[in-house]
């Protein structure tokens, strides 16, 4: 189809206005954004599971009915997304080849979750309950395209260590890119979209795992079959290691010393794109973010330094 890219406004899941790039055609206003790589496309699922679904077409290119505002958060957030790993890492898309970014809004019926099909993003509405529509969360956003991009790198292997390394990564960097745009920032999960009648609530907590009931520490990991071996329950140990890698502090007696939220994105990816690999396990992935800090800061720094602080803080050897 032919027209021409122009900007589109709207309303979020949370009420907020914002802009993004749509195309204008004689059909009306898609939720194509050309401007970025090999295009971003925000698709309607209709409350079905057929994927992709229908490409999101507007009439007056103002996006403000209810039903619009989970198409504005993924098509907006996943334009962010695509900017902090191209500003920050100069990674063009997922695959550093400008791949498409496909979203489906409205997937399935109250559908409790968020994910990455191996081609694309999908976001549930969730009940109205115990979530909201996922994509009204920008951690939630960056999580999904980090498996993207771990995908076609690490390619951790999605179950036991080497899957919670997997989902620790996407809250990685889940967090940074909220602290990237300084978008409400913290290190919580999801609290934008978790049990929207409880305010101040999340799904996971970076800071404190335990508040979930995930594991701060080795000692304590998830050995069973659920969750594909604690996939989502011992990424608190990666998780715990990066907040305390990125801010300071003592854990089980250990002092780290913080190096702040760029550096652990700088060791972060290039652990990640570098040294992961689809088998890592929690003690391959201290020493690839040894081997990947060495690399940007030196053996003697202090930023290799404070990497093994965090990962003994957490009992990873
Ligand atoms: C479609 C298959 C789902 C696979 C799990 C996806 S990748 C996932 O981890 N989703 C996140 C969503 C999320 C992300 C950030 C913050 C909040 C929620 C997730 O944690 N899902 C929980 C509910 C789970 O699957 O246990
Ligand atoms: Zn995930």
């Amino acid at each position: 189809i032919s027209g021409t890219v122009v900007t589109g406004s709207g309303t979020g899941v949370l009420g907020d206005s914002k802009t993004f790039k749509t195309f204008s055609t004689a059909d009306g206003y898609y939720m194509f954004d050309g401007t970025r790589g090999n295009g971003i496309y925000t698709y309607d699922g209709r409350n079905q599971t057929r994927i992709p679904g229908s490409l999101w077409l507007d009439a007056d290119n103002r996006f403000n009915t209810t039903y619009d505002r989970a198409a504005v958060d993924a098509h907006t957030y996943a334009a962010w997304t695509y900017d902090y790993f191209r500003n920050v890492h100069n990674r063009n898309s997922y695959d550093n080849a400008g791949a498409e970014l496909v979203s489906t809004v409205h997937y399935g019926r109250s559908y409790n979750n968020a994910g990455w099909t191996g081609s694309q993003m999908i976001y549930g509405d969730g009940d109205g309950y115990n979530f909201r529509a996922f994509s009204g969360s920008l951690d939630v956003v960056a999580h999904e395209l980090t498996h993207a991009v771990t995908d076609f790198s690490a390619d951790l292997i999605y179950q036991n260590e080497s899957g919670a390394i997997n989902e620790s990564m996407s809250d990685i960097f889940g967090t940074l890119t909220e602290y990237h745009f300084n978008n409400n920032p913290d290190w919580l999960m999801g609290e934008d979209i978790y049990t929207p009648g409880t305010p101040g609530d999340a799904l996971r907590s970076m800071a404190d795992p335990t508040l979930a009931g995930d594991p701060d520490h080795y000692s304590k990991r998830y050995t069973g079959t659920q969750d594909n071996g604690g996939v989502h329950i011992n990424s608190g140990i990666g998780n715990k290691m990066a907040y305390l890698l990125a801010n300071g502090g003592t854990h089980y007696g250990v002092k780290v010393n913080g190096i702040g939220n760029d550096k652990v994105g700088k060791v972060m990816y290039r652990t990640l794109t570098q040294y992961l690999t689809p088998t890592s396990n929690y003690s391959h992935f201290r020493a690839s973010a040894v081997r990947a800090a060495t690399d940007l800061y030196g053996a003697s720094s202090a930023e290799v330094a404070s990497v093994k602080q965090a990962f003994s803080a957490v009992g990873v050897y």
